[in-house]
């Protein structure tokens, strides 16, 4: 028996190391420092200038695109650190916040050639740990140095594969939760194994497993649920769902804590700045260097089938959740349209979502 930490207990250490602004060692045939863009800070930073002339920081092919520097790598750029760079210009690279205002000072050069795996592997990371996706890398100055300074360290070649194998969910604990759209509500918590954020399954009445359950996947929206922003349409479409479900008795509603479409809720914020600034949610989400939508469906299968569902009728309008559900094995035999809270703020949004994102009104 072992009490070391297996590979998703390193993970979920890093995430907490990167957030904290530490950096993790990838270990491959030259081990390399990895650092949060966002959260190194100025001491490390210059530690690393004092250490290496090689240092540089990844961004996404999406962020290199308007930072325009070549991303030679196909789905990142390695830009080099010029060896008097501060801190502000480092987080002008990751964060688009002032790109209009002070355009960079370019241009910015970027590695060509050689190897991209760890900045690929650290990108994922920072990303899995809800930072912008930015991080500086440079080769670890010396054998021993991970374990000198008590940093976690990381097998290179796994760590892409086992941030995109299925999240592994166990069912914590459910208790009766009487609702004011139906006293038969039951919450279900449950738990995943890498140490993240944990999902909910609201169960209205006592759904025949035999049947197509009346099923909604919602994606947390702190925002929309919980403040009642008139940006987006999350809160009349979480109300609205369960509305439905309490009139017919029966249904199940996913509350996937992958707010901001998997960006969390501080990026997320940081594309509503971008909205003020004149760019649709599509281009906010680019221009931070992400995908349009980051989330992982899987999970919304996976605790559909744990709870015994295998045919859903759902409520939706977004094709790509119903093609997903297909995908991971739970047929979806009817679409049942949710068309609530529309208001003059989100029309824009709603309009970006029909014309960007394939969604059905
Ligand atoms: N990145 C980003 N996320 C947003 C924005 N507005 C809302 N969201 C998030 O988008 C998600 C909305 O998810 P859903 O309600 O499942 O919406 P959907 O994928 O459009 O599909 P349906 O509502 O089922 O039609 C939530 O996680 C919100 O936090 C935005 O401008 N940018
Ligand atoms: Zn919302």
């Amino acid at each position: 028996m072992t009490f070391a930490p297996d590979l998703n207990e390193r993970l979920a250490r890093a995430r907490a190391d990167l957030r904290m602004g530490l950096p993790v060692v990838l270990e491959g045939a030259q081990p390399m420092l990895a650092f949060a863009a966002e959260t190194i800070s100025e001491q490390r930073l210059a530690g690393v200038q004092a250490m290496t002339p090689d240092a540089v920081i990844a961004i996404t092919d999406h962020r290199a695109r308007v930072l325009k520097a070549a991303a030679y790598d196909g789905d990142l750029a390695r830009i080099e650190l010029p060896p008097d760079a501060r801190l502000p210009w480092v987080l002008g690279v990751a964060d688009p916040a002032d790109d209009l205002k002070t355009p960079m000072k370019g241009p910015l050069i970027a590695q060509r050639g050689g190897d991209a795996a760890a900045h690929r592997a650290a990108l994922h990371l920072v990303k899995s740990a809800r930072l912008l996706p930015a991080a500086l890398l440079c080769p670890s100055p010396s054998i021993g140095f991970a374990t000198q300074n008590d940093l976690t360290r990381l097998p290179l070649a796994q760590v892409i594969p086992a941030l995109a194998a299925p999240n592994v969910l166990a069912p914590v604990v459910s208790a009766r939760l009487p609702l004011s759209v139906s006293e038969a509500g039951r919450l279900h918590v449950f738990r995943p194994e890498d140490g993240g954020e944990e999902h909910y399954a609201v169960e209205i009445g006592r759904p025949d497993r035999d049947k197509p359950v009346l099923a909604r996947l919602h994606s947390a929206c702190f925002t929309g649920d919980v403040l009642g922003s008139l940006k987006c349409d999350c809160g009349p479409q979480l109300h609205g769902a369960l509305a439905q479900m309490g009139q017919e008795g029966a249904g199940v509603l996913l509350y996937l804590n992958q707010e901001g479409r998997g960006i969390g809720l501080a990026n997320k914020m940081r594309a509503y700045s971008l909205q003020d600034q004149g760019f649709d949610t599509v281009e906010a989400n680019h221009r931070l260097g992400f995908e349009d939508d980051e989330r992982d469906f899987r999970l919304g299968a996976d605790i559909l089938a744990r709870m015994g569902f295998s045919k859903v009728r759902l409520l939706t309008n977004n094709p790509a959740k119903i093609a997903m559900m297909e995908n991971c094995g739970i047929s979806v035999t009817e679409r049942v349209p949710l068309k609530v809270g529309q208001t003059p703020q989100n029309a824009g949004y709603l309009a970006t979502k029909m014309a960007k994102s394939g969604h059905l009104l």
